[in-house]
């Protein structure tokens, strides 16, 4: 634990930078009683943790990706739990595919409230190597693939009343770094995309934010790294630790709840301190 960190011996309720409490014991368990949302790329990492924790709060969730093993688990996961859950396929890269999906999801839930854009791809690579089909597979996703589900889900919210979007940011987003030029302006993109729908849809009752983890374990950014997230990383990180799926989790409850009514267009940082300038020192 850091010395920053204000914590009570077995008291899971701590203010500080240890671990993020189950959102069961920060939450009101029906949060999201009679919500439906659709969390994409929700088979793994922290779309799986943000997926499960939504059915434990009490929402019907819709779970997509381009593989249905990875999202198999998670239905099964939430159906033992007593929730509702469902799955489809989907390549957010492909607008037929993703309106495809969002008819599918209405169609067995009866409307979407939340739309969580959390589908994401990485590598990393320095620019010169980088090939216009590696862009496109990277920016393809995250940029084309969040404005592809706003798009398709924003219509139905317009159609019905309002809803929440949250779209998975990076911090990488805020200033150029090496090895990251697909996967920082796409991710840039994405929290301006978030600002201008917020400033359309608040006439819809419509909110839209994004969160910006840091570096959060998950295979995904594992593999994104070439096999392993470099120990030296954490020189930057004031926390002294990698962010785990479970501390993105209450930011994302928190930001389409209505807790956050008032809370349009922002850019939530989970990142440990990450984004800080380190000491001149
Ligand atoms: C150390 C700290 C890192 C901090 C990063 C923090 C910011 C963000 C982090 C994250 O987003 S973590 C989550 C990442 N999760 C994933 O990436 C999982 C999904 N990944 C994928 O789907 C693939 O890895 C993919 C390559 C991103 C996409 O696969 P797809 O099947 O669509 O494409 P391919 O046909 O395999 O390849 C397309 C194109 O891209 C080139 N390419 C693929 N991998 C690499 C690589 N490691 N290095 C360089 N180039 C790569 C590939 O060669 C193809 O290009 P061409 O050869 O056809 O020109
Ligand atoms: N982990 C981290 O350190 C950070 C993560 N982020 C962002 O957070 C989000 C989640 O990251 P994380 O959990 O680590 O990553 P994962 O690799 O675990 O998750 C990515 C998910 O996106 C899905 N996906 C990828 N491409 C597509 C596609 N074309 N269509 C539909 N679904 C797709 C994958 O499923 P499938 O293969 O089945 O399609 C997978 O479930 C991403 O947006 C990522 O960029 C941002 C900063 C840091």
């Amino acid at each position: 634990m850091g010395s920053n960190s204000v914590r009570r011996e077995g008291d899971s309720l701590m203010v500080g930078l240890g671990e993020t409490p189950p959102s069961t014991d920060l939450f009101a368990e029906d949060l999201f009683a009679d919500r439906v949302v659709l969390v994409t790329g929700g088979g793994t990492g922290i779309g799986k943790a943000v997926a499960l924790a939504f059915a434990d709060h009490g929402a019907d969730v819709a779970v997509v990706s381009r593989n249905m093993d990875h999202l198999t688990p998670v239905v099964e996961e939430i159906e033992s739990r007593g929730g509702r859950a469902y799955a489809t396929t989907v390549d957010v890269r492909e607008y037929e595919s993703v309106d495809t999906m969002t008819e599918t999801v209405v169609e067995e839930f009866g409307g979407i409230d939340v739309l969580v854009n959390n589908a994401g791809a990485n590598f990393l690579t320095p620019t010169e190597l980088l090939t216009p089909n590696g862009w496109r597979a990277v920016v393809g996703t995250i940029l084309d693939g969040t404005a592809y589900c706003t798009l398709s889900v924003g219509e139905h919210m317009i159609e019905n009343d309002g809803g929440a979007i949250v779209s998975m940011g990076a911090t990488n987003s805020v200033q150029g770094a090496p090895y990251h030029a697909h996967s920082g302006a796409g991710k840039a993109g994405v929290h301006n995309l978030m600002q201008t729908v917020a400033s359309e849809w608040a006439v819809h009752d419509i909110r839209a934010n994004t969160i910006a983890p840091g570096i959060i374990e998950t295979e995904g950014v594992t593999e994104a790294a070439g096999g392993e997230l470099p120990e030296e990383i954490l020189q930057d990180i004031p926390a002294e630790r990698f962010g785990t799926p479970a501390d993105c989790v209450p930011t994302v409850l928190f930001l389409t709840s209505p807790a956050a009514a008032y809370v349009t267009g922002g850019y939530f940082a989970v990142d440990g301190g990450q984004l800080l300038a380190s000491s001149p020192f």
